[in-house]
């Protein structure tokens, strides 16, 4: 897939923070060989330069995010120290409003979105699955959308599937990464199943008890779901209808002979 005009291999993208040790990343980066992977400057700043280095080692790519910030001025401040850092214009926008669920601010990503724009950042804002807010976000210069499946570290999976739904269908067009809440595999498929471009993990990996067996799954269930999607599957329906309606007859446009 291609975003911003970087070409990414896989439409898995790992998180890198809270596994039991750098080994298990390590492990859980090449079981999956995610598209990308998450950095937080500000959460997993204690390792200091030895941890960024040691992301920057793995050869993925690189998707710094604001992780812990609760303002615009944090949030753009750590951007100018992400791009120094990481030598990329790639920046995952998270701005906390809600410290009980973690629930994105609105109105703080949009000003943020604007002004990181303006300064050449190409903005992935963590959202979400507003779809006005989408496109207030679009309006302010991303190209790129993270909406929420669940809060972060819950698990949960799709905890709003017709809303998530109607934001794929208004706007069909915009790259969407499922961000937060996957807490299994079949999550991520049905994440995919559903036409969204790409699902982010971190805590379903970080904290499974194998977490490289872990990734390993999830990226298989997110080209799965891909697949899926490009095969175009079958609509659910109400009522039973006979795999084999006419007897004799094995496809299903041929004449009774
Ligand atoms: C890794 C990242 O960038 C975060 O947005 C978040 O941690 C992902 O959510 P989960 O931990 O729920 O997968």
């Amino acid at each position: 897939m291609r975003l911003y005009d970087v070409e990414l291999t896989s439409r898995f993208w790992l998180g890198t923070a809270g596994y039991p040790s750098p080994q298990l990343l390590l492990d859980a980066v090449q079981a999956a060989r995610p598209g990308l992977i998450t950095c937080s400057l500000r959460r997993q700043g204690q390792g200091g330069n030895d941890f960024w280095g040691f992301l920057q080692a793995l050869g993925t790519p690189l998707l710094p995010n604001t992780a812990g910030c609760r303002t615009v001025d944090e949030a753009v401040n750590l951007a100018f120290m992400a791009r120094e850092l990481f030598a990329t214009n790639w920046l995952k926008l998270e701005i906390t409003g809600d410290d009980y669920n973690l629930q994105p601010d609105p109105f703080a990503l949009v000003d943020a979105t604007r002004e990181l724009s303006r300064e050449g950042f190409q903005v992935f804002p963590y959202m979400t699955n507003d779809l006005v807010l989408a496109k207030k976000l679009l309006d302010a210069g991303a190209q790129v959308l993270m909406p929420w499946g669940a809060p972060i570290g819950s698990g949960q999976g799709l905890s709003d599937l017709n809303g998530l739904k109607a934001l794929r269908q208004r706007l069909p067009k915009v790259p969407m990464v499922i961000d937060a809440g996957i807490g299994r595999p079949s999550h991520a498929c049905q994440t995919m199943e559903l036409g969204f471009d790409a699902v982010l993990a971190n805590t379903a990996v970080a904290k499974a008890a194998r977490p490289a067996a872990m990734a390993g799954a999830m990226a298989r269930a997110v080209d799965a779901g891909r697949a899926a999607f490009l095969a175009g599957p079958i609509s659910a329906r109400e009522l039973a209808q006979a795999s084999t309606p006419v007897v004799g007859t094995p496809f299903w446009h041929q004449e009774p002979q």
